[in-house]
């Protein structure tokens, strides 16, 4: 059975939309009979790499699921979150040769836009269970 960890960026504005995202990702876990080994909940994406780090840097954990949502504000710092997140996520996968799942949707993106891409919480357990079962 495949363990996973899940972090999961409870930004305020997207409350809802995140509780759904990961509402998928547990049924998607269930689905597959793989195993949340802990949730670490994170104040907004920005901060989610490190969470990852210490996820992905145990023994009991085969890989790392990552939820958040990034919706447009005023400025270019959904842009900037989104980058960094992405960037910090992609380094932890490969530091700690653990895969690492990108569910963070966003940046560029309306609330409707949001509220219709709730399923990307699963699609991120299941593609962190396919590399965790299917890479050499
Ligand atoms: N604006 C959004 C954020 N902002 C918060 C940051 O991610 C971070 O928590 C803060 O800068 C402290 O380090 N986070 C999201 O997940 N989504 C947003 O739309
Ligand atoms: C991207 C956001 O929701 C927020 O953190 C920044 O908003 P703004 O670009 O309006 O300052």
């Amino acid at each position: 059975m495949v363990q996973l960890g899940l972090v999961v960026a409870q930004y305020d504005k997207h409350g809802q939309v995140v509780e759904e995202m990961e509402e998928s990702a547990r049924q998607a876990a269930a689905d597959h009979d793989a195993d949340v080994v802990e949730t670490v909940a994170v104040p907004g994406s920005y901060d989610t790499p490190l969470a990852a780090d210490r996820l992905a840097r145990r023994d009991d954990v085969d890989a790392v699921a990552v939820l958040g949502v990034i919706v447009e504000g005023d400025t270019a710092h959904d842009a900037v979150i989104a980058d960094a997140a992405a960037q910090g996520l992609t380094d932890v996968a490969l530091d700690r040769d653990t895969p690492v799942t990108l569910g963070i949707i966003g940046p560029g993106m309306s609330t409707a836009e949001a509220e219709a891409r709730t399923h990307k919480g699963g699609s991120a357990v299941t593609s962190a269970i396919e590399l965790a079962t299917q890479l050499p």
